[in-house]
């Protein structure tokens, strides 16, 4: 694995407020590594500060294929959180207006430009200017512009924001496509069913701490434990002394049992009580988006905060 992009132990303060503190992670060439956290965590601070918007306490940044000092903007793709293009220029102009700033050569860049506004339905929006355009328009030419340069390292904060279901899966398929082909990727999300497709690893900030960082496999395996979905009428009481239940969610017939860790599923089932009522019965692992809440609501059921081995 080739390290692109290594964040040590970075720490920021606004006035006297530490608003992140000790941020460690790397990001590898052709991953998709995930930075999550609930409003207000640090994420894009610490977004803002690899890109030199702003500049650290504490710690260091440390760019591959760089002298050390200077941040390599011709080989980083950057999709603030903070959308906005030059209003009234030309799809077109402003792609290669962009890819200039980076040094991309211009019919190289042309070439790219067409080939991605086809693939994103623009197809003819190249003399559009950018203010005619709808929301979910501006957001892909934007997106081709933080990658029409063939960037090494790309920083996407918020890509999917806006986006209808099918944009969304355009942009989720082009984001994969990327990292097979080599980018690294950083991403910052709060739709967590599509970091929970995408993601290789993934870096979890609460209060501007890490509270997780691991492969996804390995999160849900640590993290994700099993719960128990039954359809059919049971008395709350039954359900919650079940042996290995550590809560149970009910809404109307359905009862959601989430199990303690390291439960065998099979041999939980087995010893279930013979006269729980089951229409239906599903076992799945909690999701990433449920593992989210119980962190940033600070209950912790699935397990006690933590550095998952990535
Ligand atoms: N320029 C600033 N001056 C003062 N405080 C700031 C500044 N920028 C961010 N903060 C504070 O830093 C904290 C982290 O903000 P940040 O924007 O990094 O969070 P975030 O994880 O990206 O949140 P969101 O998911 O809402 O975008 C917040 O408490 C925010 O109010």
């Amino acid at each position: 694995m080739e390290t692109m992009l290594s964040v040590e132990s970075l720490g920021k303060s606004f006035k006297d407020k530490q608003v992140i503190s000790n941020i460690s992670f790397e990001v590898q060439k052709g991953e998709i590594m995930a930075i999550l956290g609930p409003n207000g965590a640090g994420k894009s601070t610490t977004i803002r500060n690899i890109m030199g918007i702003m500049y650290p306490d504490e710690g260091s940044i440390v760019f591959q294929n760089s002298n050390g000092k200077d941040i390599p903007r011709h080989i980083i793709g950057y999709l603030p959180e903070e959308r906005g293009l030059y209003k009234n220029v030309k799809v077109m102009d402003i792609l290669l207006y962009l890819a200039e700033l980076k040094d991309y050569p211009l019919d190289k860049a042309k070439e790219r430009a067409l080939a991605y506004l086809k693939k994103f339905d623009l197809e003819g929006k190249e003399k559009v200017s950018v203010e005619e355009l709808s929301k979910g328009m501006g957001q892909k030419v934007q997106f081709i512009a933080s990658i029409i340069h063939e960037p090494e390292l790309l920083i996407l904060d918020e890509p999917f924001s806006g986006l209808d279901p099918v944009s969304q899966e355009l942009f989720k398929d082009e984001i994969r496509n990327l990292a097979d082909n080599g980018t690294a990727i950083l991403l910052s999300s709060h739709q967590m069913n599509l970091v929970e497709e995408m993601a290789d690893r993934l870096f979890m900030i609460h209060r501007g701490q890490k509270v997780i960082y691991g492969t996804m496999e390995d999160v849900k395996t640590q993290y994700a434990n099993f719960k128990c979905t039954i359809h059919g009428k049971n008395d709350l009481y039954d359900l919650e002394r079940i042996p290995e239940v550590q809560r149970v969610e009910q809404n109307d017939n359905t009862s959601i049992l989430y199990l303690s860790k390291d439960v065998q599923p099979t041999i939980w089932l087995r010893n279930l009580p013979e006269d729980i009522v089951i229409q239906e019965l599903a076992i799945d692992r909690v999701s990433l988006h449920e593992i989210f809440i119980d962190i940033a609501t600070d209950k912790n059921l699935f397990q006690e905060a933590g550095e998952v081995n990535a």
